[in-house]
């Protein structure tokens, strides 16, 4: 018979004493056996976030890890349970189902490559999100090429269907230039630590400041359901390629160097020695950005229109049509008395209230069967049904 993976919110049962270590019920802990290891989530004082502790069964001792990602803002944990093998899946106390599903990974590929590099036990936090994320587009190319101009017609064009991912950086804003919208402006000290915490995809050093692109930035645009557009330096987007994240690539070059030269001047946001040290760095962006092999198109941005026109072609917009990608909701209809213990990878969700063994209108089913992504990013590939009584 298949292992009861059922989880009932409002039901104290699951949370079983583990081994031996007293949980506290009253604030919400849970545990979690892997192997020898028993993980121990929420409880403590400190209610602006989950405490995370491991009791390690063959030695009796306990052990509080590293942990990484982008941590749930409740504090609250309701049901946790082992799926994959290699993470928690946990249930956050108010069910709001945009925000109450959160992995914490323990022993998934990218938990065990940072338990090397940090010689130390890592749990990784990701956040579960409904849907697949659409392709993101990479567009990279020397200061003052176009890039931006290029972005902001599509943004112009396109609003339901693009988003773009807002970068951080340790330069000063420009004059015209808000916080949250054109960058997160940021210290050194405070985007190191983000950095060292594993919640950025990918940095450059760029022109003598720190740029990154944090996880949270492209996720925030893929809830929104819209494909992410990047602006980013070549040594970003290599980074990017390496990582095997699938994007397309695009590489935008000037129709010549003074030309190139020409507009950064004219844009007037740089001074004398910026705009020597960005002409600099051009060349050599040029040879890497022809040559690396990372850019699936290279485009020359000559005439705006028509450069426009070659990107909007190789993303696959001449038709011009302008869709969000929202997936629609779907409804499972279950026999009463089989319930969803016997399909594994398959979670039943009462609400508060409910009766175990009663399915109602405010019970759901959590498909698992097809997780995709992970930490350091969100945890994907999973539904959400809302179960119809069928007897
Ligand atoms: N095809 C074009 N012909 C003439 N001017 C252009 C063209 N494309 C963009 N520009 C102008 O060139 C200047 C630089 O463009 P933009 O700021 O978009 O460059 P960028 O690549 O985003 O630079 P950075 O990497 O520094 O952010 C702007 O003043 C813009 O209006
Ligand atoms: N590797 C990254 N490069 C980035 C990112 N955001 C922007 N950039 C690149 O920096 C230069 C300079 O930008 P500017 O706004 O100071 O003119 C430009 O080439 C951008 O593409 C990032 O997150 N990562």
């Amino acid at each position: 018979m298949a292992e009861d993976k059922d989880i009932f919110v409002n039901d104290e049962q699951h949370k079983v004493l583990a081994r031996g270590i007293d949980l506290d019920l009253s604030s919400c802990q849970t545990s979690t056996i892997l192997g020898d290891k028993t993980y121990v989530v929420g409880g403590s004082d400190d209610k602006s976030s989950l405490s995370i502790q491991i009791f390690d069964n063959s030695n009796e001792k306990w052990i509080i890890p590293t942990v990484l990602g982008t941590k749930p803002s409740q504090c609250q944990a309701q049901s946790a349970v082992l799926v994959n093998k290699d993470r928690i899946f946990i249930l956050l106390k108010d069910f709001k189902p945009d925000d109450c599903i959160w992995f914490l990974e323990v022993d998934t590929q990218y938990v065990r490559e940072q338990k090397k590099i940090l010689e130390t036990e890592v749990v990784a936090w990701s956040k579960g999100a409904k849907g697949d994320r659409p392709m993101p587009v990479v567009i990279s190319g020397p200061s003052g090429v176009g890039k931006g101009t290029l972005i902001s017609e599509l943004m112009k064009e396109f609003p339901s269907t693009f988003g773009f991912s807002v970068s951080h950086t340790t330069r000063a804003p420009r004059d015209n230039e808000k916080e949250g919208v054109h960058y997160h402006f940021t210290e050194r000290q405070a985007m190191g630590k983000a950095i060292q915490e594993g919640k950025f995809l990918e940095y450059a050093s760029v022109h003598g400041n720190l740029y990154g692109t944090s996880l949270e930035a492209v996720e925030v645009v893929a809830d929104a359901g819209k494909r992410c557009i990047l602006d980013i330096d070549v040594q970003g987007a290599k980074s990017i390629r390496a990582k095997s994240l699938e994007a397309i690539f695009i590489f935008i070059c000037p129709p010549s160097f003074p030309e190139l030269e020409r507009r950064l001047r004219a844009r007037g946001t740089e001074t004398e020695e910026q705009v020597q040290k960005r002409l600099q760095n051009a060349t050599k962006e040029l040879e890497q950005g022809r040559s690396s092999g990372v850019f699936d198109h290279i485009l020359t941005n000559e005439v705006l229109e028509d450069c426009y026109k070659s990107l909007k072609k190789h993303l696959g917009l001449d038709g011009g049509m302008d869709v969000a990608c929202h997936t629609s909701p779907k409804i499972a209809r279950l026999p009463l008395d089989k319930l969803i213990s016997e399909t594994s990878d398959k979670f039943l969700i009462h609400r508060g209230g409910s009766e175990r063994g009663k399915a109602s209108e405010n019970s759901f089913v959590l498909d698992l069967s097809s997780l995709k992504g992970g930490a350091p990013g969100r945890t994907r590939g999973f539904n959400i049904y809302t179960v119809k009584n069928s007897l």
